[in-house]
């Protein structure tokens, strides 16, 4: 017989808790338990997220460790800083999924580098299609009870590159990434530069010069897959959409790959995944494809004019950036199927 899990949602007025909320509602293995939040305890999610109508009513309560305690599975989407301290209250037998970034960095330098703060810890790292050694990370994440879950810019990247990192196929030292991003990748708290009159018909770049918090996070996932050091430079630009993310990554690459053995590799890497798709010749990753869908779909091209492998992968960071992978690694922790739930066609046009 099987079981059902009661899920609690912390942040649930928020984009990541709503997007978690609306692939849970059709997950076949759950009920859904507390929503709570911050300022907008109190009200009802009608408030919030109007397109979860089938939790209109549910009311909003304070996030606290009474409101969370008692359920199987807690998934915290809260600002930096907040999911460490919310972590710490719960007990050891709840799975705890922090969609935040307090637990994903091994190295608390890093974290104090580019986050400024104290450093809640690490935790398994929720992208199971991490190359790790001789096998990818889903094998470190059956029956864990803490899960950390990648910044979405991050899944993009670092599906984009790993298969030619662990081969060798190409430099872990000579790397560049730019980005197009989707506004709610920022959340919904107002800032300015986040404006409709700033952003509509521009294209806007932010955390240049090496800045962005998620450098540190794709070295270390590079490391995992092989690559002993990593440079990395790495701009993301907000373009005039509500969700998704196009990643173009390039590295140089070793004297005499072509694109066969690339293409060879990556096929070898990702054809049984469920969610990560090479495309054929010719097809180019866009965001429009992946809209709702927990799949990432990567293309790969080699220029050799200037000895380059060009890859370019496409997500919505709200699904396989955040709540998609999010749930994909619960359901591996809770040794159900891994596609369980998990929306698999994109909307389109
Ligand atoms: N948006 C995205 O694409 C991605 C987001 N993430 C991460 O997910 C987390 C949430 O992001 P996102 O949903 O975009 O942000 P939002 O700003 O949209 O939502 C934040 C949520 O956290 C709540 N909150 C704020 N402060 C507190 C607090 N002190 N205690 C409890 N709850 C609080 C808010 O409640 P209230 O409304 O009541 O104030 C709201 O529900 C962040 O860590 C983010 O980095 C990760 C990957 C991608
Ligand atoms: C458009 C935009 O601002 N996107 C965010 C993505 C945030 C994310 O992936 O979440 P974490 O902050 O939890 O890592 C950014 O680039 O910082």
């Amino acid at each position: 017989m099987s079981h059902t899990y009661n899920v609690a949602v912390a942040g649930a007025s928020g984009y990541a808790g709503g997007e978690v909320l609306r692939l849970l509602l059709q997950h076949p293995d759950v009920t859904i338990g507390a929503l709570t939040a911050a300022s907008s305890a109190g009200s009802r999610l009608v408030e919030h997220q109007p397109h979860l109508v089938a939790l209109h009513d549910r009311v909003i309560e304070p996030t606290t460790a009474e409101t969370l305690a008692g359920h199987d599975v807690v998934f915290l989407g809260l600002p930096h800083g907040e999911s460490g301290k919310v972590a710490a209250a719960l007990g050891p037998d709840t799975l705890v999924i922090d969609c935040g970034a307090d637990h994903r960095l091994e190295n608390a330098d890093d974290w104090v580098a580019y986050y400024g703060s104290d450093h809640a810890g690490t935790w398994p790292y929720g992208l199971p299609e991490l190359f790790t050694g001789a096998t990818k990370q889903r094998e470190a994440l059956g029956a864990v009870k803490r899960i950390a879950v990648p910044g979405c810019n991050v899944t993009a990247v670092t599906l984009g590159l790993q298969p030619a990192i662990a081969a060798d196929l190409a430099e872990s030292t000579d790397i560049v990434a730019v980005l197009a991003n989707g506004y709610s990748g920022a959340g919904k708290a107002a800032k300015p530069h986040l404006l409709a009159s700033e952003g509509l018909g521009a294209a806007v770049p932010y955390a240049v010069g090496g800045t962005h918090r998620h450098i540190p996070e794709i070295a270390q996932n590079l490391r995992h897959a092989g690559a002993g050091e990593v440079a990395l430079s790495f701009t993301p630009t907000l373009v005039p959409m509500s969700r998704g993310i196009l990643a173009t990554a390039t590295a140089r690459l070793r004297p005499g790959v072509d694109l066969a053995a690339v293409r060879q590799t990556y096929a070898a890497a990702y054809d049984a995944e469920p969610f990560v798709h090479l495309l054929p010749e010719g097809v180019w990753p866009s965001t429009a494809s992946t809209l709702g869908s927990n799949h990432a779909l990567v293309q790969v091209a080699v220029d050799e004019k200037v000895g380059r492998l060009v890859t370019v992968t496409a997500i919505d960071n709200l699904v396989k950036g955040t709540a998609g992978g999010a749930i994909q690694s619960m359901n591996l922790a809770l040794g159900l199927p891994e596609t369980t739930g998990l929306p698999t066609e994109g909307v389109a046009p």
